[in-house]
């Protein structure tokens, strides 16, 4: 049997939800163009009143909840289940700062690195409820040695549909470090950097990716271990209109492993 993914992103395990299904489905997983992920988040806001902090709180919820399906606090290498959670400064940036509040919840300790803050009251509340929560913030991008040797795990909240263009600093520097890590690296939505359509052969090359709503096109390129679909929000008129051919989600969860 073959599966019906592109063949590039046929690097998922046997016995995923695609192998084991798709051969009875007669539509597959759509992978979206970047307009068309801005046009479903903005049609999701304005026609069908969903509120920004709404949709962040469930997406970064998922990213928390796969991250903890894929590397369970059992599984960590290090004496203490430390992560790092790289901050940028947009909308990905919120799902960065939402997923480390609940992997904060999950027992995990993650420490946060957050250089560009929107002067926007989300993001103003999202890092006050992280600071109470007593998550560290560190002041700079250690080195790449450094993050070796103190975290189990990077989570890459840089950049999501909206990057375009040469990278501009600091986060230049900031995926420069993240390409000489050996901690394995978890993306939110789009691996940092790349060009959210196409990818990027020299770009950073993560161990998970958690795509939310639908992966982008550029999640073909992906060769890590974990893929996992997140947000389960879709109204089903939205899935219809747009023909994302979602999967089903198990049960009650909120993430699925593709
Ligand atoms: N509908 C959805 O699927 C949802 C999406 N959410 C998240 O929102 C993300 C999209 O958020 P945004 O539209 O705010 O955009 P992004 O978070 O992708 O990035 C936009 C920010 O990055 C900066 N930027 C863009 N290109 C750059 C470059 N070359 N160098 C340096 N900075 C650059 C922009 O100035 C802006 O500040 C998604 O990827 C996802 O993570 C969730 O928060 C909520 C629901
Ligand atoms: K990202």
């Amino acid at each position: 049997q073959t599966c019906p993914l592109p063949a590039a992103a046929n690097n998922h395990k046997k016995g995923c939800f695609s192998h084991r299904e798709t051969s009875t489905m007669a539509q597959t997983l759509k992978y979206l163009g970047q307009e068309e992920a801005q046009h479903i988040d903005e049609e999701l806001f304005s026609e069908y009143g969903f509120s920004v902090d709404q949709l962040m709180e469930l997406a970064g919820l998922s990213c928390a909840t796969a991250v903890a399906r894929a590397y369970p606090i059992s599984s960590l290498v290090k004496a203490r289940p430390s992560l790092l959670v790289i901050c940028g400064p947009g909308n990905n940036g919120g799902d960065g700062l939402v997923c480390a509040r609940h992997l904060k919840l999950f027992g995990y300790e993650p420490t946060i690195l957050y250089p560009k803050r929107p002067n926007k009251p989300l993001f103003q509340g999202l890092t006050t409820q992280c600071q109470k929560m007593e998550i560290p913030f560190l002041t700079e991008m250690p080195e790449a040695k450094l993050i070796d040797e103190a975290y189990n795990l990077v989570i890459d909240a840089i950049f999501g549909f909206s990057f375009k263009g040469a990278v501009r600093e600091p986060f230049g520097s900031i995926l420069d470090v993240l390409k000489k890590t050996t901690s394995p690296i978890a993306s939110i939505d789009i691996p940092s950097g790349w060009d959210v359509e196409q990818g990027s052969a020299d770009g950073l090359q993560p161990d998970m990716l958690i795509s939310l709503t639908a992966p982008k096109k550029s999640a073909s390129m992906f060769r890590g271990r974990y893929h996992f679909l997140g947000g389960r929000f879709v109204p089903p008129s939205i899935e219809r209109k747009y023909q994302l051919n979602l999967p089903p989600y198990p049960d009650q969860d909120c993430v699925l492993q593709l």
